[in-house]
């Protein structure tokens, strides 16, 4: 139903969706390049849906400037994945908040206090600091010629000069660990696809434990955050001098940003969700350097480049000032070729807060939105040889990254631009050259750098859960298992694998879904594939995984077997209810029913019963072959159709008793306010009606007002035939009727019912009585009532609705008259509220009571039945 409501608005062209999983099973591991492919198909602007969600992706930056720039005020709000909700993280981070008067202090703050260009120059030494330290260690295993883990070290750099620029001093080195382990497990469960994500419906069960794992990080990380502000409090109590950096700044105006809380988890969290902010974008800075320097082992002419330039720039200088980085234009270029090639945030995701018109289509307020950084970083027609790792192309052009120029936004654009920018412009270039410079000074062999050293700290975690897939699917004791160490190395333990060079792990679980581990080894070199073999035809391909892409096997796997879970779900329903309709035929065929058609499975006899006739036709056909009492099935429900007047007499009169009851298949269109009428009320509400509206003495007080009816019926009619004009007997006829039935009930005139509200009424009965008659899959099928299908008893609703609140203003206006003292009218409202707060309570279900509910559902089915009845026989 949801792709029928997608398809009727003018969204954005895009792969057909499946029902249910949408596209999700065209988004393979690393979604930024599944979604570019798919755009190289669908267009730069593309709509999707992932799972239960309508997402838009823009992949060019013409769509880019349109979504950041043109329609910036109504799409800025985030997209919160449901991971970022742990603890109420996503209430106070920058990241996460909606634009409005927090997220606005909040940046002010961050600009202000930590990355205005006063405070950036005031805090240069620790960064100096920072970069000493680092490239210290770098050269350090350099000089004893051991490997070292880049990523590792650039990213506790990153947050040693986080910590200084913060908090004026150095988290120690267990908490700085800490921190550090949080941020990469934290990065990888908000990356990671989480089922919480595609079905929102889902998101309370939090199937694959996304929240609670975060949860259990942001708990801890706010615990340091709250041990650095009690130390700050007790330094300030000591009377030690101020540090006037973002902590003290943050703590005066603690006030003015949130509410007093006694709420433990409440407490300073501003300060908390700043911080971590924070110390999360730390991790962006650490995967620049990461990458930039993977490239340039990769690309060993623009190494040299990069160290000719440092040579005749900083000669023999052992410390770098941040004012030579103007002088080095190549190294510049290099930093910018790899925010092109490698973003560390290459889908920010948004939510349009309003319905807006990109390019002539239409995207509707809560639509998800993605901007598709990696693939406008590598638009071909905004780059020559878009893929290729080429500094020299920056040395050509005044291209920027500060969210101006659309075809290089690696920090994003527009109002929700990245926040640490001017910290993360001044850091990232001065790192690799740091490095490049003592890497080659210490004439560090290249090849020392193995593929998954240069990972970031996070490969530790897929080691574990390699491991774990080896120790599961092979045999313990198997000594020709090659297994990863914790440093990520392989272990060879026989001959056997030295010369094996390519061997598969795995085995199939739930519905085939595990994955594969493919590990191939050349010589010195280690290469890692992944197979996954799923339903899904594109996770069956075979994809090399680089280093950087390991990381997302356990997750790719989790979210593949938590769909595969629901799919086992569906199915088993799905064949319960198939095998249901199955059987019931049989199970038929064996009670001695009266004669009747042939049933098929599921559906049983509707196809006999033909498109165009009404049933009583169909019947009466299927009587003439298999007699007057026919059996048939309806979908699920079993039938017998009296079609003789021995028949009728035997069941209307002989078995009158058990057979009065409603027919199970008007369930479908009894409206959920509607109570459901035992047989008791309804026998006491047709005796009332019988006594108060229809005995003779009624009718006769009525005559008058039913002639009156008729001949502005026989009025209309004959002015309209004169005119020559064709007359809508039906809806003339309608409203005269309900208007008469309206008087019996309630005694009241046009002053009760004007012209304009009866013609409603008519119009409303009748559709009430159309909608009731026509074929409901509901009522055939009455597993499947509660989901509406056909959405007739939505429509039920709404006309009964309409009907109830007319009928409450008679009643209404009767009581209050009564409780003047006005006189009796002695009609059927009068009766049925003389008999109110009366009835038959006897505890079981045939109990009844006279309420305001009763009375209106009594006067509405009078109502339809009267009027319906009366106009098809005029
Ligand atoms: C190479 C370094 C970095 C890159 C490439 C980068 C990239 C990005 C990107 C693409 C966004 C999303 C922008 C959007 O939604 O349009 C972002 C947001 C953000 N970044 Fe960075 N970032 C880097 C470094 C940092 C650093 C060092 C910090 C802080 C210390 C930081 C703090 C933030 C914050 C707080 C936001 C959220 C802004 C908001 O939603 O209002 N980033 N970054």
């Amino acid at each position: 139903l949801q792709l029928f409501h997608d398809s009727r608005h003018r969204l954005p062209p895009g792969p057909w969706p499946l029902p249910l999983i949408g596209n999700l099973h065209q988004l393979d591991h690393l979604p930024h390049r599944s979604l570019a492919r798919l755009a190289a198909r669908h267009g730069p602007l593309m709509s999707l849906r992932l799972g239960a969600i309508l997402t838009i992706v823009a992949s060019s930056p013409d769509t880019a400037r349109e979504i950041l720039q043109r329609h910036n005020a109504d799409i800025a709000a985030r997209s919160i994945g449901d991971s970022m909700r742990a603890c109420g993280h996503c209430e106070r981070s920058v990241l996460c908040l909606p634009p409005r008067r927090k997220w606005r202090a909040l940046r002010r703050l961050g600009a202000a206090e930590l990355f205005s260009p006063q405070r950036l120059a005031a805090t240069w030494f620790h960064r100096q600091e920072a970069v000493a330290g680092l490239v210290r260690r770098v050269s350090d295993h350099a000089a004893r010629g051991e490997s070292v883990d880049i990523g590792g070290a650039a990213h506790a750099a990153a947050l040693g000069l986080l910590s200084r620029t913060m908090l004026s001093a150095d988290l120690d080195s267990g908490t700085a660990r800490e921190v550090s382990d949080i941020v990469d497990e934290a990065s990888v469960l908000a990356a990671g696809p989480n089922v919480s994500d595609f079905f929102p419906a889902l998101a309370a069960a939090d199937l694959q434990g996304v929240r609670r794992r975060m949860a259990r990080l942001v708990r801890r990380m706010y615990a340091i955050i709250d041990e650095q502000i009690e130390r700050r409090k007790h330094s300030h109590a000591a009377g030690e001098a101020r540090r006037n950096d973002l902590l003290d700044v943050m703590l005066d105006k603690e006030g003015e940003l949130e509410e007093e809380s006694t709420d433990d988890m409440r407490r300073h969290h501003t300060i908390r969700g700043l911080f971590t902010d924070l110390f999360t974008g730390g991790e962006t800075t650490s995967h620049t350097i990461e990458c930039a320097l993977a490239e340039l082992l990769q690309a060993p002419n623009s190494m040299r480049k990069v160290q000719e330039e440092l040579k005749s720039v900083i000669g023999t200088k052992h410390q770098i000032e941040e004012t030579d980085i103007s002088k080095l234009p190549y190294l510049q270029a290099v930093v910018k070729e790899t925010l092109r090639l490698h973003p560390p945030v290459p889908l920010p995701p948004y939510e349009a807060e309003a319905t807006v018109e990109i390019q002539g289509y239409t995207i509707p307020k809560g639509t998800k939105v993605l901007i598709n950084i990696w693939a406008i970083n590598r638009c071909a027609d905004a780059w020559v040889e878009p893929n290729k790792f080429m500094p020299e192309r920056f040395l050509r052009t005044e291209v920027n990254f500060m969210g101006r120029d659309f075809q290089l936004i690696p920090f994003g654009a527009g109002r929700r631009i990245c926040l640490g920018l001017p910290l993360a412009y001044l850091i990232c270039p001065r790192r690799p050259h740091h490095q490049v410079y003592r890497l080659h000074q210490a004439r560090w062999n290249n090849h020392q750098v193995k593929l998954h050293q240069l990972m970031s700290s996070m490969d530790q975690l897929l080691v574990a859960e390699l491991n774990n897939y080896n120790k599961r699917f092979t045999k313990e004791d198997d000594k020709d298992t090659p297994r990863l160490n914790q440093r990520g190395e392989l272990r060879r333990t026989s001959s056997a694998w030295q010369n094996c060079h390519e061997e598969t792990y795995g085995c199939p679980v739930l519905c085939g879904l595990a994955p594969v581990v493919v590990l191939r080894s050349f010589g010195d070199r280690v290469e890692v594939f992944a197979v996954s073999v799923s339903l899904f035809p594109s996770l069956g391909r075979i994809q090399p995984w680089s280093a950087h892409d390991l990381i997302r096997i356990p997750y790719l796997t989790s979210v593949v077997q938590t769909m595969a879970f629901f799919l086992a779900c569906i199915s088993s329903l799905l064949f319960i209810f198939l095998t249901t309709y199955i059987f019931q035929p049989h199970l038929d065929a064996r009670r001695r029913l009266p004669p009747g058609p042939r049933r098929l499975p599921v559906i049983g006899n509707l196809h006999n019963m033909g498109r165009r006739n009404p049933p009583h036709r169909a019947f009466a056909r299927l009587a003439d072959c298999y007699g007057p009492l026919v059996s048939v099935r309806l979908g699920g429900v079993r039938a017998v159709v009296a079609s003789s007047s021995d028949a009728a007499r035997e069941v209307l009169q002989e078995h009158n008793a058990e057979l009065a009851g409603a027919a199970a298949w008007t369930r479908g269109t009894r409206a959920a306010t509607t109570p459901t009428p035992s047989s008791r009320s309804r026998r006491a509400a047709s005796g009332l009606a019988t006594e108060a509206m229809l005995a003779p003495r009624r009718l006769a007080e009525l005559g008058t007002a039913r002639e009156e009816q008729a001949r502005e019926l026989v009025r209309g009619v004959a002015e309209a035939a004169e005119a020559g004009e064709p007359v809508d007997v039906a809806r003339a006829v309608f409203p005269r009727v309900a208007g008469v039935l309206w008087r019996s009930m309630f005694s009241e005139g046009e002053d009760g019912l004007d012209a304009a509200t009866e013609l409603e009424l008519g119009d409303v009965v009748r559709e009430a009585v159309v909608v009731a008659a026509a074929p409901n899959l509901s009522d055939y099928f009455p597993v499947l009532a509660a989901a509406d299908q056909l959405g007739v008893r939505c429509r039920m609703e709404k006309l009964v609705g309409w009907t109830y609140a007319l009928i409450d203003r008679p009643i209404e206006r009767r009581r209050r008259a009564r409780a003047a003292g006005e006189p009796r009218k002695g009609d059927l409202l009068d009766a049925a509220l003389d008999m109110e707060g009366g009835g038959e309570v006897d505890g079981d279900d045939e109990g009844w009571v006279m309420n305001q509910d009763t009375m209106r559902g009594m006067f509405m089915d009078l109502l339809v039945a009267g009027s319906g009845s009366t106009t098809s026989t005029i």
